[in-house]
């Protein structure tokens, strides 16, 4: 936060503060989350499940990321997997930056390597030689649980029932509540909610393979897993590998964060297949998108490569709308909406309203990366010229994701160059896809001015971030928001622009809603603060921020208390 965000923070009453967070809320449920506002018995459950969130990590330098992970299944028992594995976490590192994992099976034992560190410096060449089978997975980690450390890296095993290894994209909401009830005195090594979710999984199994011993293999599964789901809250997208089965993968009845199913034959003309975050990891692996894992869906690829699925609880995709802003690839579709044309969407509703402004510019300058296909659209309605006039340095990080403030400032400077011969006597744009905790553009205003800018007007492709993230983007804390208690003036003037727009909620859920007539809603709980799992309350979120947000990377716990 700016010592300008602090000074205004501090000064803004209670009063006043709800009165904007009614105004901007869409939903009465977001209204009826004004802080204070819940009773005693939501609080106490709420503190229940706010407990283990807390002091996160961000993704690069700038806004926020998720985790990611990948599956294969190949036939071919004398090929190496981990090859692939590894070249399908390069298509997702953007997603996590934290630590990375893989885990391989040759049928009989699974091999595991995991740490803190990106892809290239985890699997070196070592662990790429000790990771042999036909069998694996893989993650990249953007931490929203328990702590940082390599241990709390994924894969996660648990040795009985059958031997299990899992990895998770997502952030649980009731994870406490799970350690306390479900987990029948086994010990955990870690605080990760992911690793509880594993730990459920594989007692529902083990119940269900002692009470139903004669039952097929794959039902068990099926079963056990159902009930897991019934018990589990949040957002969850899972990859697993179970001893003597295959891969196991399944989605949270929301369907919050996304799993897509890929498919290949090899030269035998054998079906293998992938399961992936997002399925720009499978062009390099020369997989075709067969379609996105249904919510509530479990899907099991055998050894023998077939595929067997079961909706396993009624499901409704409400996906997260902050996946096709910003975390996800452009070159990704997800529920059947492409990254690209969604932000090209986000551009051309936004073009209208900074027409209505009457802002006399002269150039659009796209804040890289994540902004360019919005800025493209805009320049071509207004009819513009677009221009890239800052420059990033690619060996830099992304922003949002890293551990402290002071840090995140930095690596904007170094991450962004502002040129002269763009910026010099010009009344310029800027456009960004989000503004977080606004770091980015209080930096770059800066910049464009120092660069010769004589006005410099701001504008987000995506509306202000008023509410923490409770589904696997580390957005927790309203503190940290530099829209948190302000009105758009007061935010223009904390970032030090002549002007600000801002999308409205309206224009990008109707961007959403109207690129798949199958997609019923979207999880746009930072910017409306409705939540579709119906589980989160002001209590909660208070709990979450109590327990230790904005402190660094030391020490990460999402998982909200229980009550
Ligand atoms: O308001 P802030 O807290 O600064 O966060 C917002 C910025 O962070 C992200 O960029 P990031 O640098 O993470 O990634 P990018 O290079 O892919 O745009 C996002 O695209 C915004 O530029
Ligand atoms: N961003 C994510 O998906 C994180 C997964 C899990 N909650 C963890 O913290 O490791
Ligand atoms: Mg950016």
């Amino acid at each position: 936060m700016t010592a300008a965000t602090a000074t205004t923070t501090a000064t803004t009453t209670r009063a006043t503060r709800d009165a904007r967070r009614a105004t901007t809320a869409l939903s009465s449920r977001a209204c009826a989350m004004r802080r204070g506002g819940a009773g005693d018995a939501l609080g106490a459950r709420a503190r229940a499940n706010a407990g283990t969130r807390g002091r996160g990590a961000r993704r690069g330098d700038g806004a926020a990321r998720a985790c990611g992970i990948i599956g294969v299944v190949t036939r071919d028992e004398g090929k190496g997997v981990a090859a692939e594995i590894y070249e399908g976490l390069l298509m997702l590192q953007h997603r996590g930056q934290d630590s990375a994992g893989m885990v391989t099976y040759d049928g009989m034992r699974f091999k595991e390597k995991k740490d803190n560190g990106l892809v290239k410096d985890v699997f070196d060449k070592s662990a790429m030689k000790y990771l042999d089978g036909h069998i694996g997975m893989g993650h990249v980690r953007y931490p929203t649980a328990g702590g940082l450390s390599a241990t709390e890296a994924q894969p996660f095993f648990v040795n009985q029932p059958l031997g299990i290894y899992l990895i998770h994209n997502g952030n649980l909401t009731n994870t406490d509540e799970l350690r306390a009830k479900e987990l029948n005195n086994r010990h955990l090594r870690t605080g990760s909610d992911s690793e509880v979710l594993l730990n459920v999984f594989a007692e529902d199994l083990s119940k269900e393979i002692a009470a139903h011993p004669d039952k097929d293999s794959d039902k068990q599964l099926f079963d056990a897993v159902t009930v897991t789901m019934g018990k589990v809250k949040g957002a969850y997208s899972i990859i697993s590998l179970i001893n003597g089965q295959g891969m196991f993968a399944f989605r949270d009845p929301n369907g919050i964060r996304p799993l897509v199913l890929g498919q290949r034959q090899n030269a035998d003309g054998e079906d293998e297949w992938c399961v992936a975050s997002e399925d720009a990891a499978f062009g390099p692996l020369g997989f075709t998108t067969v379609r996105d894992v249904n919510p509530g869906e479990a899907i099991l690829i055998t050894a023998e490569g077939k595929m067997i699925s079961r909706q396993c609880m009624k499901g409704s995709i409400s996906p997260c709308i902050f996946e096709y802003i910003y975390l996800a690839r452009p070159d990704s579709q997800i529920n059947g909406i492409s990254v690209y044309e969604f932000q090209l969407e986000l551009g051309r509703r936004l073009a209208k309203r900074i027409s209505e402004r009457g802002w006399e510019i002269d150039t659009i300058v796209p804040v890289p990366d994540g902004s360019r296909p919005s800025a493209i659209e805009v320049a071509s309605a207004l009819d513009l010229p677009y221009r890239e006039g800052l420059v990033k340095n690619r060996y830099v990080g992304r922003t949002f994701i890293m551990p402290d403030q002071r840090i995140r400032e930095l690596s904007v400077r170094r991450k962004l160059n502002a040129m002269r011969s763009v910026f010099n006597g010009k009344r310029v744009l800027l456009i960004d896809d989000s503004i977080v905790r606004g770091t980015t553009m209080n930096q770059i205003v800066q910049m464009c001015r120092a660069a010769g800018a004589v006005k410099v007007y701001l504008a987000s492709a995506a509306p202000p971030v008023r509410f923490p993230n409770v589904y696997g983007v580390d957005m927790p804390s309203r503190k940290e928001f530099v829209a948190d208690d302000k009105t758009e003036d007061e935010i223009c003037a904390t970032l030090g622009a002549d002007g600000l727009i801002y999308q409205t909620v309206e224009d990008l859920l109707q961007a959403g809603l109207g690129m798949n007539a199958q997609i019923p809603r979207f999880d746009a709980s930072c910017f409306d603060g409705d939540y579709v799992t119906g589980d989160i309350d002001e209590p909660y979120l208070e709990a979450l921020e109590a327990a230790g947000r904005g402190k660094g990377k030391k020490g990460v716990t999402q998982n909200a208390p229980a009550r």
